[in-house]
């Protein structure tokens, strides 16, 4: 084994960086908020408010059509119930996903989730994309550690690995990632492709911008 950067165990967010899942979110959105009477919120602005949890994303959601804060209990628990059926049934890898954990697994390196996604969802997801089995640890939303952007997700991420954090890669999509990667004392990359709560991607304050997670894997393991 031969590392550039030396790194020793990847640290993958999930949704917008492994996994295209905003159909289903989507999806779900739109079925509790019929049954609560209020407009569809389109994909492109679900997209934006992926990331920080289901709750804040109900949350941003009802705020962005005018509805009331009051009924935030009640769509959270429609949303989940509906994400529940929904969750694993379209999502999908992105392009590259599946090829870099490939890579980086065969080079024996540990790697991990880490997502503010529940757990519940988080696990039918990777079992559905068929890596699960490649993750030497997950950590979600409803673990009961602070979520990102707070460092402590990828902190418990690095201790399951046996990985010091100066020395784990995290690689996400969003301004959260970066900011959780800084407080754990990670590298980060960030890809293009995903969810930036509608911020460009070149302005992400990651270390470097990698165009797929391919890309990511060929960069960490020189040949
Ligand atoms: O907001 C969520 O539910 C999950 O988002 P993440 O996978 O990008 O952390």
């Amino acid at each position: 084994m031969n590392l550039t950067n030396s790194f020793q165990a990847v640290i993958f967010d999930l949704d917008g960086t492994l996994m295209d899942t905003v159909g289903e979110i989507h999806a779900a959105l739109a079925l509790a908020f019929v049954e609560l009477r209020i407009a569809e919120v389109p994909p492109t602005v679900v997209e934006s408010l992926v990331g920080r949890g289901v709750r804040s994303l109900v949350e941003r959601a009802l705020e962005r059509q005018g509805a009331s804060r009051d009924g935030l209990d009640d769509a959270v628990h429609r949303f989940e119930h509906h994400y529940a059926a929904l969750v694993a049934t379209k999502a999908v890898l992105f392009p590259g996903a599946l090829d870099g954990l490939r890579i980086l697994r065969d080079e024996g390196l540990p790697l991990a989730v880490v997502t503010n996604k529940p757990r519940q969802f988080t696990v039918k997801l990777l079992e559905h994309a068929g890596i699960d089995s490649m993750m030497a640890s997950v950590v979600a939303g409803d673990d009961g550690i602070t979520r990102k952007p707070a460092g402590d997700m990828l902190l418990a991420a690095c201790r399951q690995m046996g990985s010091p954090a100066a020395a784990t890669l995290m690689i996400g999509d969003s301004a959260n990632d970066v900011l959780a990667a800084r407080a754990a004392g990670c590298p980060v990359w960030c890809v293009p492709y995903g969810y930036t709560e509608g911020q460009r991607p070149e302005t992400l304050a990651c270390d470097r911008l990698v165009a797929t997670i391919a890309e990511a894997a060929r960069l960490i393991v020189r040949d």
